[in-house]
Protein backbone atom coordinates (compact mmCIF):
# COMPACT_ATOMS: atom_id res chain seq x y z
CA UNK A 1 0.00 0.00 0.00
CA UNK A 2 1.07 3.49 -1.11
CA UNK A 3 -0.33 7.05 -0.22
CA UNK A 4 0.07 9.27 -3.18
CA UNK A 5 -0.53 12.92 -3.00
CA UNK A 6 -1.51 15.22 -5.76
CA UNK A 7 -3.91 17.61 -7.39
CA UNK A 8 -6.68 15.17 -8.45
CA UNK A 9 -5.87 14.30 -12.45
CA UNK A 10 -10.05 12.45 -12.70
CA UNK A 11 -11.67 14.94 -12.68
CA UNK A 12 -8.97 17.47 -13.83
CA UNK A 13 -10.55 20.90 -11.97
CA UNK A 14 -9.23 21.49 -8.06
CA UNK A 15 -9.04 20.02 -5.20
CA UNK A 16 -6.17 17.60 -4.01
CA UNK A 17 -7.12 13.61 -3.19
CA UNK A 18 -5.39 10.69 -1.28
CA UNK A 19 -4.59 8.18 -4.36
CA UNK A 20 -4.83 5.26 -2.18
CA UNK A 21 -2.08 2.18 -4.63
CA UNK A 22 -1.77 -1.22 -3.86
CA UNK A 23 0.87 -1.15 -3.94
CA UNK A 24 29.14 22.04 8.97
CA UNK A 25 30.19 20.83 5.54
CA UNK A 26 33.86 20.83 5.41
CA UNK A 27 34.37 20.80 8.66
CA UNK A 28 37.28 21.33 10.60
CA UNK A 29 38.37 19.59 13.84
CA UNK A 30 38.79 21.93 17.67
CA UNK A 31 42.69 22.44 17.43
CA UNK A 32 44.02 23.79 21.33
CA UNK A 33 47.58 22.68 20.92
CA UNK A 34 48.82 24.60 24.20
CA UNK A 35 46.32 22.85 26.41
CA UNK A 36 45.46 19.12 25.42
CA UNK A 37 45.28 16.77 22.96
CA UNK A 38 41.29 15.93 22.03
CA UNK A 39 40.17 12.96 20.24
CA UNK A 40 37.44 14.30 18.35
CA UNK A 41 35.19 13.21 16.04
CA UNK A 42 31.91 14.49 14.38
CA UNK A 43 29.58 12.01 13.07
CA UNK A 44 29.31 12.72 9.29
CA UNK A 45 25.46 12.98 9.80
CA UNK A 46 25.87 16.27 11.81
CA UNK A 47 28.64 17.73 9.57
CA UNK A 48 25.47 17.38 7.14
CA UNK A 49 23.30 19.63 9.08
CA UNK A 50 26.09 22.44 9.67
CA UNK A 51 26.94 25.62 7.44
CA UNK A 52 29.85 26.77 5.89
CA UNK A 53 32.26 29.53 6.01
CA UNK A 54 29.88 31.80 4.23
CA UNK A 55 27.69 31.76 7.48
CA UNK A 56 27.23 34.99 8.50
CA UNK A 57 26.67 36.71 5.47
CA UNK A 58 23.18 38.08 4.34
CA UNK A 59 21.22 37.31 1.00
CA UNK A 60 18.10 39.24 1.80
CA UNK A 61 17.96 40.80 -1.51
CA UNK A 62 18.92 37.81 -3.74
CA UNK A 63 16.11 36.10 -1.34
CA UNK A 64 13.59 38.71 -2.49
CA UNK A 65 14.51 38.20 -5.96
CA UNK A 66 14.57 34.43 -5.71
CA UNK A 67 10.92 34.49 -4.23
CA UNK A 68 9.41 37.15 -6.80
CA UNK A 69 11.02 35.13 -9.22
CA UNK A 70 9.95 31.32 -7.94
CA UNK A 71 6.45 32.48 -8.03
CA UNK A 72 6.16 34.29 -11.17
CA UNK A 73 7.18 31.66 -13.12
CA UNK A 74 4.96 28.92 -10.75
CA UNK A 75 2.06 31.39 -12.09
CA UNK A 76 3.26 30.63 -15.55
CA UNK A 77 3.23 27.05 -15.01
CA UNK A 78 -0.01 27.20 -13.39
CA UNK A 79 -1.54 28.38 -16.24
CA UNK A 80 -0.34 26.28 -18.94
CA UNK A 81 -0.79 22.98 -16.53
CA UNK A 82 -4.64 24.65 -16.08
CA UNK A 83 -4.99 24.81 -19.72
CA UNK A 84 -3.24 21.60 -20.51
CA UNK A 85 -5.78 19.66 -17.72
CA UNK A 86 -8.64 20.89 -19.73
CA UNK A 87 -7.79 20.67 -23.13
CA UNK A 88 -8.68 17.55 -24.63
CA UNK A 89 -5.11 17.00 -25.56
CA UNK A 90 -3.63 16.41 -22.22
CA UNK A 91 -2.29 12.91 -22.80
CA UNK A 92 1.31 12.05 -21.66
CA UNK A 93 2.53 11.52 -25.04
CA UNK A 94 2.09 15.44 -25.78
CA UNK A 95 5.22 17.26 -24.52
CA UNK A 96 4.94 20.02 -26.01
CA UNK A 97 2.75 22.11 -23.33
CA UNK A 98 5.18 20.80 -20.78
CA UNK A 99 7.75 22.01 -22.88
CA UNK A 100 6.35 25.50 -22.80
CA UNK A 101 6.11 25.84 -19.17
CA UNK A 102 9.74 24.71 -18.50
CA UNK A 103 11.36 26.88 -20.93
CA UNK A 104 8.85 29.95 -19.72
CA UNK A 105 9.43 28.99 -16.29
CA UNK A 106 13.29 28.64 -17.03
CA UNK A 107 13.71 32.48 -19.36
CA UNK A 108 11.24 34.33 -16.91
CA UNK A 109 13.28 33.24 -13.64
CA UNK A 110 16.56 34.09 -15.37
CA UNK A 111 15.39 37.35 -16.89
CA UNK A 112 14.07 38.61 -13.15
CA UNK A 113 16.94 37.90 -11.15
CA UNK A 114 19.29 39.22 -13.18
CA UNK A 115 17.27 42.54 -13.84
CA UNK A 116 16.64 42.68 -9.78
CA UNK A 117 20.11 42.14 -9.07
CA UNK A 118 22.17 44.63 -11.69
CA UNK A 119 24.91 45.24 -9.73
CA UNK A 120 25.57 41.19 -8.96
CA UNK A 121 27.48 39.48 -11.74
CA UNK A 122 24.88 36.62 -13.06
CA UNK A 123 25.75 32.96 -13.47
CA UNK A 124 22.71 30.45 -13.47
CA UNK A 125 22.86 26.47 -13.63
CA UNK A 126 19.64 25.44 -14.93
CA UNK A 127 18.00 22.53 -16.43
CA UNK A 128 17.08 23.24 -19.87
CA UNK A 129 18.88 24.90 -22.94
CA UNK A 130 17.58 26.53 -26.25
CA UNK A 131 19.09 24.28 -28.79
CA UNK A 132 16.18 22.44 -29.83
CA UNK A 133 13.99 25.75 -29.55
CA UNK A 134 16.05 27.60 -31.83
CA UNK A 135 15.00 24.86 -34.43
CA UNK A 136 12.61 25.91 -37.54
CA UNK A 137 10.25 23.83 -36.95
CA UNK A 138 10.35 25.09 -32.66
CA UNK A 139 9.24 28.68 -34.33
CA UNK A 140 5.57 28.64 -32.98
CA UNK A 141 6.27 27.09 -29.68
CA UNK A 142 9.28 29.92 -29.30
CA UNK A 143 6.14 32.27 -30.10
CA UNK A 144 4.37 31.20 -27.56
CA UNK A 145 6.97 30.84 -24.30
CA UNK A 146 7.38 34.46 -25.45
CA UNK A 147 4.03 35.35 -25.02
CA UNK A 148 3.55 33.33 -21.93
CA UNK A 149 6.37 35.47 -20.45
CA UNK A 150 5.38 38.54 -21.41
CA UNK A 151 1.54 37.77 -20.24
CA UNK A 152 2.92 36.57 -17.37
CA UNK A 153 5.36 39.67 -16.54
CA UNK A 154 2.10 42.42 -17.62
CA UNK A 155 -0.32 40.38 -15.14
CA UNK A 156 1.92 39.90 -12.22
CA UNK A 157 2.85 44.45 -11.32
CA UNK A 158 5.40 44.03 -13.94
CA UNK A 159 3.72 45.73 -16.51
CA UNK A 160 6.55 48.31 -17.34
CA UNK A 161 8.87 46.46 -18.72
CA UNK A 162 8.80 46.38 -22.27
CA UNK A 163 8.19 42.77 -24.14
CA UNK A 164 10.44 40.83 -24.60
CA UNK A 165 11.05 39.35 -28.08
CA UNK A 166 11.78 35.78 -28.97
CA UNK A 167 15.36 36.37 -28.88
CA UNK A 168 15.66 37.67 -25.71
CA UNK A 169 13.69 34.53 -24.16
CA UNK A 170 16.32 32.42 -26.02
CA UNK A 171 19.06 34.27 -24.33
CA UNK A 172 17.61 34.19 -20.98
CA UNK A 173 17.38 30.56 -21.25
CA UNK A 174 20.38 29.98 -22.39
CA UNK A 175 22.13 32.04 -19.76
CA UNK A 176 20.97 29.08 -17.48
CA UNK A 177 25.05 27.29 -19.01
CA UNK A 178 26.97 28.41 -16.10
CA UNK A 179 28.72 25.00 -14.93
CA UNK A 180 28.85 26.25 -11.20
CA UNK A 181 31.47 25.27 -8.83
CA UNK A 182 33.31 26.34 -5.76
CA UNK A 183 33.92 29.63 -6.62
CA UNK A 184 31.93 32.97 -6.41
CA UNK A 185 27.78 33.11 -6.78
CA UNK A 186 25.46 30.35 -8.94
CA UNK A 187 21.76 30.00 -9.20
CA UNK A 188 20.80 26.97 -9.16
CA UNK A 189 17.57 26.14 -10.96
CA UNK A 190 15.05 23.63 -11.74
CA UNK A 191 12.06 25.59 -13.86
CA UNK A 192 10.06 22.65 -13.29
CA UNK A 193 11.05 19.88 -11.23
CA UNK A 194 8.59 16.81 -11.44
CA UNK A 195 7.52 17.31 -14.95
CA UNK A 196 5.58 14.07 -14.63
CA UNK A 197 3.31 15.10 -11.74
CA UNK A 198 3.04 18.36 -14.02
CA UNK A 199 1.73 16.22 -16.66
CA UNK A 200 -0.47 14.14 -14.68
CA UNK A 201 -1.69 17.43 -12.62
CA UNK A 202 -0.01 16.01 -9.28
CA UNK A 203 2.96 18.05 -7.59
CA UNK A 204 5.76 20.12 -9.03
CA UNK A 205 7.70 22.55 -7.90
CA UNK A 206 9.51 26.00 -9.13
CA UNK A 207 13.17 25.29 -7.18
CA UNK A 208 15.96 27.82 -7.12
CA UNK A 209 19.20 28.05 -5.10
CA UNK A 210 22.01 30.54 -4.44
CA UNK A 211 25.18 28.97 -4.29
CA UNK A 212 28.28 31.22 -2.73
CA UNK A 213 31.91 29.07 -2.65
CA UNK A 214 30.52 25.89 -3.64
CA UNK A 215 27.96 26.32 -0.36
CA UNK A 216 23.54 27.00 -1.15
CA UNK A 217 23.15 30.02 0.94
CA UNK A 218 19.83 29.87 -0.16
CA UNK A 219 16.82 28.23 -1.24
CA UNK A 220 12.92 28.71 -2.88
CA UNK A 221 10.76 26.12 -3.34
CA UNK A 222 7.54 27.08 -4.91
CA UNK A 223 5.04 24.41 -5.08
CA UNK A 224 1.75 25.53 -6.26
CA UNK A 225 -0.59 22.19 -5.69
CA UNK A 226 1.18 21.09 -1.95
CA UNK A 227 -2.04 21.62 0.01
CA UNK A 228 -1.51 24.87 2.73
CA UNK A 229 -2.29 22.19 5.51
CA UNK A 230 -0.23 19.24 6.28
CA UNK A 231 -0.31 16.07 4.15
CA UNK A 232 -0.06 14.16 6.91
CA UNK A 233 -2.68 11.80 7.64
CA UNK A 234 -4.89 13.40 4.86
CA UNK A 235 -8.20 11.55 4.11
CA UNK A 236 -10.57 11.95 1.12
CA UNK A 237 -12.83 14.43 3.34
CA UNK A 238 -10.71 17.31 3.36
CA UNK A 239 -9.98 17.61 -0.17
CA UNK A 240 -10.86 20.88 -0.63
CA UNK A 241 -7.81 22.12 1.14
CA UNK A 242 -6.30 25.14 -0.52
CA UNK A 243 -2.88 24.44 -2.37
CA UNK A 244 0.07 26.91 -3.16
CA UNK A 245 3.26 26.91 -1.06
CA UNK A 246 6.41 28.71 -1.07
CA UNK A 247 8.80 27.92 0.70
CA UNK A 248 12.31 29.80 1.62
CA UNK A 249 15.14 29.50 3.53
CA UNK A 250 18.08 31.73 4.29
CA UNK A 251 21.66 30.02 5.68
CA UNK A 252 21.51 30.58 9.25
CA UNK A 253 17.87 32.46 9.13
CA UNK A 254 15.45 29.42 9.48
CA UNK A 255 13.08 28.16 6.71
CA UNK A 256 9.63 29.74 6.27
CA UNK A 257 6.30 29.01 4.16
CA UNK A 258 3.98 31.33 2.84
CA UNK A 259 1.05 30.79 0.43
CA UNK A 260 1.48 31.55 -2.96
CA UNK A 261 -0.77 34.17 -3.12
CA UNK A 262 1.48 35.88 -0.76
CA UNK A 263 -0.03 35.39 2.97
CA UNK A 264 2.57 36.31 5.84
CA UNK A 265 5.37 33.97 6.50
CA UNK A 266 5.20 31.16 8.99
CA UNK A 267 8.56 29.48 10.27
CA UNK A 268 8.65 26.01 10.39
CA UNK A 269 10.14 22.67 11.76
CA UNK A 270 11.10 19.22 10.77
CA UNK A 271 9.08 16.75 12.70
CA UNK A 272 10.46 16.50 16.05
CA UNK A 273 9.49 12.59 15.79
CA UNK A 274 12.34 10.41 18.09
CA UNK A 275 10.24 6.63 17.38
CA UNK A 276 10.28 5.40 14.00
CA UNK A 277 7.29 3.68 14.32
CA UNK A 278 5.49 7.21 14.16
CA UNK A 279 7.33 8.33 11.15
CA UNK A 280 6.27 8.48 7.55
CA UNK A 281 8.04 8.58 4.47
CA UNK A 282 8.53 10.11 1.64
CA UNK A 283 9.59 9.21 -1.94
CA UNK A 284 9.04 9.65 -5.35
CA UNK A 285 6.15 8.66 -7.13
CA UNK A 286 8.06 7.51 -9.93
CA UNK A 287 9.36 4.16 -9.93
CA UNK A 288 11.49 4.89 -12.48
CA UNK A 289 12.98 7.51 -10.44
CA UNK A 290 13.55 5.56 -7.06
CA UNK A 291 14.05 1.94 -5.83
CA UNK A 292 10.49 1.45 -4.07
CA UNK A 293 11.47 -1.56 -2.78
CA UNK A 294 14.86 -0.83 -1.05
CA UNK A 295 12.97 1.77 0.88
CA UNK A 296 10.58 -0.33 1.51
CA UNK A 297 13.10 -2.73 3.28
CA UNK A 298 14.61 -0.05 5.07
CA UNK A 299 11.42 1.06 6.27
CA UNK A 300 10.72 -2.18 7.48
CA UNK A 301 14.27 -2.33 9.22
CA UNK A 302 13.47 0.68 11.27
CA UNK A 303 10.09 -0.36 12.16
CA UNK A 304 8.35 2.51 10.17
CA UNK A 305 4.66 1.39 10.57
CA UNK A 306 2.86 3.90 8.24
CA UNK A 307 2.65 3.23 4.24
CA UNK A 308 5.04 5.13 1.71
CA UNK A 309 3.74 8.36 0.93
CA UNK A 310 4.65 8.84 -3.03
CA UNK A 311 5.08 12.68 -4.31
CA UNK A 312 6.91 13.80 -6.82
CA UNK A 313 9.53 16.69 -7.08
CA UNK A 314 10.96 18.78 -4.28
CA UNK A 315 7.97 19.35 -3.03
CA UNK A 316 9.05 16.28 -1.18
CA UNK A 317 11.50 18.63 0.96
CA UNK A 318 9.21 21.16 1.37
CA UNK A 319 6.20 18.96 3.07
CA UNK A 320 9.07 17.21 5.26
CA UNK A 321 10.51 20.78 6.35
CA UNK A 322 7.09 21.40 7.75
CA UNK A 323 6.87 17.99 9.40
CA UNK A 324 3.81 16.30 7.20
CA UNK A 325 6.48 13.10 7.14
CA UNK A 326 9.74 12.46 8.44
CA UNK A 327 11.90 10.62 6.60
CA UNK A 328 12.90 11.18 2.46
CA UNK A 329 14.64 8.20 0.45
CA UNK A 330 15.91 8.56 -2.85
CA UNK A 331 17.49 5.36 -4.28
CA UNK A 332 18.17 5.92 -8.27
CA UNK A 333 19.06 2.94 -10.19
CA UNK A 334 22.77 2.29 -10.75
CA UNK A 335 24.46 4.86 -12.86
CA UNK A 336 21.73 7.60 -12.58
CA UNK A 337 23.64 10.85 -12.17
CA UNK A 338 21.97 13.50 -9.85
CA UNK A 339 21.94 16.79 -10.76
CA UNK A 340 22.32 19.97 -8.53
CA UNK A 341 19.16 21.55 -9.56
CA UNK A 342 16.96 18.91 -8.11
CA UNK A 343 18.22 19.02 -4.72
CA UNK A 344 20.28 22.38 -3.97
CA UNK A 345 16.73 24.41 -3.19
CA UNK A 346 15.36 21.13 -0.90
CA UNK A 347 18.48 20.97 0.84
CA UNK A 348 18.15 24.38 1.84
CA UNK A 349 14.53 24.29 2.77
CA UNK A 350 15.42 21.00 4.40
CA UNK A 351 18.73 21.81 6.34
CA UNK A 352 17.25 25.32 7.95
CA UNK A 353 14.31 23.79 9.14
CA UNK A 354 16.21 21.16 11.40
CA UNK A 355 16.84 18.56 9.24
CA UNK A 356 19.65 16.43 8.13
CA UNK A 357 20.22 15.58 3.99
CA UNK A 358 23.08 12.97 3.71
CA UNK A 359 24.18 10.44 0.90
CA UNK A 360 23.50 6.92 1.28
CA UNK A 361 26.83 6.83 3.46
CA UNK A 362 26.18 9.93 5.45
CA UNK A 363 28.11 11.83 3.48
CA UNK A 364 26.92 15.42 3.25
CA UNK A 365 25.50 16.62 -0.49
CA UNK A 366 28.79 18.65 -2.38
CA UNK A 367 27.28 21.39 -4.24
CA UNK A 368 30.69 22.75 -5.50
CA UNK A 369 31.25 19.71 -7.89
CA UNK A 370 29.48 21.64 -10.93
CA UNK A 371 26.44 20.49 -12.57
CA UNK A 372 26.21 16.92 -10.96
CA UNK A 373 26.05 15.49 -7.65
CA UNK A 374 28.64 13.07 -6.84
CA UNK A 375 27.41 10.60 -4.27
CA UNK A 376 27.23 7.43 -2.44
CA UNK A 377 24.24 5.44 -4.09
CA UNK A 378 21.18 7.58 -2.91
CA UNK A 379 20.02 10.58 -0.83
CA UNK A 380 18.00 10.13 2.90
CA UNK A 381 16.83 12.93 4.58
CA UNK A 382 15.17 13.06 8.48
CA UNK A 383 15.67 15.10 11.23
CA UNK A 384 18.65 14.59 13.83
CA UNK A 385 17.39 12.05 16.48
CA UNK A 386 16.60 9.66 13.49
CA UNK A 387 18.98 10.18 11.26
CA UNK A 388 21.35 7.84 13.27
CA UNK A 389 18.84 4.66 13.16
CA UNK A 390 17.83 5.45 9.63
CA UNK A 391 21.26 5.81 8.42
CA UNK A 392 22.11 2.23 9.68
CA UNK A 393 18.94 0.75 8.57
CA UNK A 394 19.83 2.38 5.09
CA UNK A 395 23.70 0.69 5.13
CA UNK A 396 22.29 -2.90 6.31
CA UNK A 397 19.60 -2.74 3.52
CA UNK A 398 21.85 -1.42 0.53
CA UNK A 399 24.43 -4.35 1.81
CA UNK A 400 21.47 -7.15 1.50
CA UNK A 401 19.70 -5.45 -1.68
CA UNK A 402 23.80 -5.09 -3.34
CA UNK A 403 23.12 -7.34 -6.12
CA UNK A 404 20.20 -5.48 -7.64
CA UNK A 405 21.95 -2.09 -6.94
N1 LIG B 1 16.08 7.55 -13.78
C1 LIG B 1 16.02 8.53 -12.89
N2 LIG B 1 16.44 8.31 -11.63
C2 LIG B 1 16.37 9.30 -10.71
N3 LIG B 1 15.93 10.54 -10.98
C3 LIG B 1 15.51 10.79 -12.23
C4 LIG B 1 15.53 9.81 -13.24
N4 LIG B 1 15.08 10.37 -14.37
C5 LIG B 1 14.77 11.65 -14.07
N5 LIG B 1 15.05 11.90 -12.77
C6 LIG B 1 14.94 13.15 -12.04
O1 LIG B 1 13.88 13.09 -11.12
C7 LIG B 1 13.34 14.40 -11.05
C8 LIG B 1 11.97 14.34 -10.46
O2 LIG B 1 12.10 13.92 -9.14
P1 LIG B 1 10.98 13.07 -8.41
O3 LIG B 1 11.18 11.66 -8.79
O4 LIG B 1 11.32 13.33 -6.97
O5 LIG B 1 9.68 13.61 -8.83
C9 LIG B 1 13.39 14.86 -12.47
O6 LIG B 1 13.38 16.25 -12.50
P2 LIG B 1 12.62 16.99 -13.72
O7 LIG B 1 11.20 16.65 -13.61
O8 LIG B 1 12.96 18.41 -13.39
O9 LIG B 1 13.28 16.54 -14.99
C10 LIG B 1 14.70 14.29 -12.99
O10 LIG B 1 15.79 15.17 -12.89
MG1 LIG C 1 14.15 18.18 -11.61
MG1 LIG D 1 12.91 20.14 -14.48
MG1 LIG E 1 13.70 17.31 -16.77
Amino acid sequence: MSASIGHSSTPLTRGVLLHINATKPAHSKPHFPFLFSVSYSIPNYLRASRRGAVASMSYDKQLAAAKKAASLAARLCQKVQTALLQSDVHSKSDKSPVTVADYGSQALVSFILEKELPSIPFSLVAEEDSEDLRKEESRETLHRITELVNETLASHGMGDISPLSDEDVLIAIDKGKSEGGPHGLHWVLDPIDGTKGFLRGDQYATALALLDEGKVVLGVLACPNLPLASIARRDQSISEDKAGCLFFAQVDAGTYMQSLDGSPPTKVHVSAIENPEEASFFESFEAAHSLHDLSSLIAKKLGVKAPPVRIDSQAKYGALSRGDGAIYLRFPHKGYREKIWDHAAGYMVVAEAGGVVTDAAGNPLDFSKGRYLDLDTGIIVTNQKLMPALLKAVQESIKEKSSSL
